[in-house]
């Protein structure tokens, strides 16, 4: 039974469990990025659970409502993004203050809107936008999503991830001007 009072670092702690036992897996893996990697986070497999979803929401709602600059907005690339926009912006509104979300094609849409973006007509241009992602490697991804968000006319203002794999993707985030914040890192993953 989820309770409305846990603290951050208590539903931090039972989110990482809840990865650990349900997303962690150590074999032979090719990533998105084309490098191989003898572990791989399958975050959808906590992010689409009740618990998991819930879990994740909470916490990057926190992290955007008590530090840091206010964000009007989330958005991500589907597919990984896609729970975690919608447990976020379903929390918001449930405290108060609504967030809508954008997803991200990978591909514009091939007929219809043609659209790159869905959701951009809740959510005028200016806006200020944090980016969501569930893993980030070499940020490749994030750095893909943000532009397509500025192109757009958004202010990428936050970018915020559930498990950071410490390869490289903070530093290169930080290169093009993007602080990444993580809820969980792959050390305190694999310590568990
Ligand atoms: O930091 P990077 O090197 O870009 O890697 C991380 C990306 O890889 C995964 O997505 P994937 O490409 O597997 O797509 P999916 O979410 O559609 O499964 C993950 O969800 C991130 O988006
Ligand atoms: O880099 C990736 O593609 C990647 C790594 C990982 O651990 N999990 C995932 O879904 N993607």
């Amino acid at each position: 039974m989820i309770k409305e009072d846990l603290s951050f670092d208590e539903k931090r702690k039972r989110l990482m469990e809840i990865l650990k036992e349900r997303s962690y897996r150590e074999g032979d893996f090719t990533l998105t990025s084309g490098k191989k990697s003898p572990y791989y986070i399958d975050c959808k497999t906590t992010t689409l659970l009740p618990e998991g979803a819930y879990l994740t929401g909470m916490l990057f709602l926190e992290m955007l409502m008590n530090k840091g600059q206010k964000v009007e907005a989330v958005g991500g690339m589907t597919l990984g993004a896609d729970p975690l926009v919608t447990s976020v912006s379903v929390l918001s509104f449930l405290k108060g203050f609504p967030l809508p979300a954008l997803i991200i094609r990978k591909k514009p849409k091939g007929h219809g809107t043609s659209a790159w973006i869905e959701g951009t007509d809740n959510v005028p241009p200016g806006s200020k936008v944090a980016l969501l992602e569930d893993v980030v490697t070499t940020g490749g991804t994030l750095l893909t999503s943000a532009k397509r968000l500025q192109d757009a006319g958004y202010l990428v203002t936050r970018v915020l991830c559930l498990v950071d794999r410490e390869e490289g993707g903070k530093e290169a985030l930080e290169a093009s001007g993007f602080h990444l914040e993580s809820i969980i890192t792959r050390k305190e993953l694999s310590e568990l």
